[in-house]
């Protein structure tokens, strides 16, 4: 985790910077991503933003008005620009900045970066968190995963890099229902809230979706031009009965008291987690198949009153890695340290985490610490005492 360790949190770039938003589209294998490109290629609202993808063959371009801009670049009739890769991603996205730069190519505000079907999208964002050159000009807008409503259910039974790539999601596009069962596809969503509950999930049946609805998933509000901690972090959806459905799931072996063990980190009892705590949350979906792959997801928030030691959770977050770094789907956090008055955001995806952000300011009157994570198998049962114990040190965890 180098970029937590050792560093004082470094302020927010500015609100305005230049940085180049890429959304990076994963899905399972067949699960529609070609449909959803050649749609939003046509889509008027995909205007400045280029796609890239493996080769212009999978997505059919032949019959759409098309000017040619390079070897490797298209522009279409809509304003997209289409790129498929040369060399690596990061070779690619290096050229098409440099292009944009040299005025070779038209104009454009955003990048949609294609992924293979059973690829792993992890390797992809850490790039793009970590590679010098490309983090100086690009930053990750968000992780749009498809799911088909059709075979979406089996895929998350069998595989676990789709249940991966729903976790590890900003967006989630539902497709093909048009031809699943409305049975099937309220199932499969109420499934894959369980897995990542902050997640939007937009039905597109054929790829029709409203491109807008996919990007600004990051931090920053493009039209405000300033952070929007609320909407990234949504740590009130973990909180709603799915999250806890799913963060007490079939191992955990809690009775029904369960409900306020991981209560008692910090936030008032009755803030969030009053009637709506998740009392009456249903363990029925986790009886028929134990082997599920989604079962082994925990989804769940923690809380803290108490401004934090930053060198306390670096630690946390090393023993945390060091601990079960490839279980560690996502973490977000807007976090109280002693050192500022200003809040610091953090962001991980497996082991890698960006470079923590100072804020400018607190986004309003709540000020504790908010951690939000998607893990498998390490439920908040061992995160929060490895918390309490790395963070608090001998000085133990204050008294609320
Ligand atoms: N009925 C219906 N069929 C769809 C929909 N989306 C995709 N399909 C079909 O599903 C099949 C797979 O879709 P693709 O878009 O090629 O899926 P993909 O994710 O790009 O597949 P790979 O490139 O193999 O990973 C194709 O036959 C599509 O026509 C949809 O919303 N409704």
């Amino acid at each position: 985790m180098q970029s937590l360790s050792g560093e004082t949190p470094v302020t927010a770039p500015a609100a305005s910077s230049p940085r180049l938003p890429v959304s990076v589209l994963t899905g399972f294998l067949g699960s529609g991503k070609t449909t959803l490109l050649q749609a939003l290629l046509r889509h008027p609202g995909m205007a400045r933003t280029a796609i890239v993808i493996n080769e212009f063959g999978e997505v059919g371009l032949d019959h759409l008005l098309v000017a040619k801009a390079s070897e490797n670049m298209v522009l279409m009739d809509s304003g997209c620009l289409c790129c498929t890769i040369r060399g690596d991603l990061v070779d690619t996205l290096r050229d098409l900045f440099l292009k944009r730069v040299r005025g070779e190519v038209p104009d454009f505000d955003r990048v949609v970066v294609e992924t293979t079907g059973l690829a792993d999208p992890a390797p992809i964002i850490h790039t793009l968190m970590t590679d010098p050159l490309l983090a100086a000009r690009f930053r990750l807008d968000g992780v749009i995963a498809t799911v088909d409503a059709a075979h979406g259910s089996l895929q998350l039974d069998r595989q676990p890099e789709s249940v991966k790539q729903a976790a590890v999601a900003d967006r989630i596009v539902m497709t093909k229902t048009d031809v699943a069962s409305p049975a099937a596809t309220a199932a499969l969503m109420k499934r894959l809230n369980a897995i990542n509950p902050a997640a939007p999930i937009i039905p597109a049946a054929h790829g029709a979706v409203d491109p807008q609805s996919l990007f600004d998933a990051g931090l920053y509000n493009p039209e405000t031009k300033s952070p929007d901690v609320a909407r990234w972090l949504r740590e009130e959806a973990y909180r709603d009965e799915h999250a806890h459905g799913h963060e007490h799931g079939h191992d955990d072996h809690h009775g029904h008291d369960h409900d306020h063990d991981h209560h008692d980190h910090g936030h008032e009892h009755g803030d969030h987690c009053g009637a709506d705590c998740g009392h009456d949350h249903e363990h029925g979906h986790h009886h028929h198949d134990a082997n599920r792959h989604d079962d082994h997801i925990r989804a769940f928030c923690m809380v803290i009153d108490q401004p934090l030691p930053w060198n306390g959770f670096v630690d946390f977050m090393e023993a945390l890695i060091a601990q079960g770094g490839d279980n560690l789907l996502r973490v977000k956090g807007l976090l109280n340290v002693r050192e500022s008055d200003l809040p610091v955001v953090v962001h991980g995806v497996q082991h890698m985490f960006h470079p923590p952000v100072r804020l400018e300011e607190w986004p309003g009157e709540d000020r504790r610490s908010k951690l939000v994570f998607i893990t498998r198998d390490l439920g908040q049962p061992v995160i929060e005492p490895l918390f309490n114990e790395l963070v608090w040190g001998e000085e133990g965890k204050p008294k609320a």
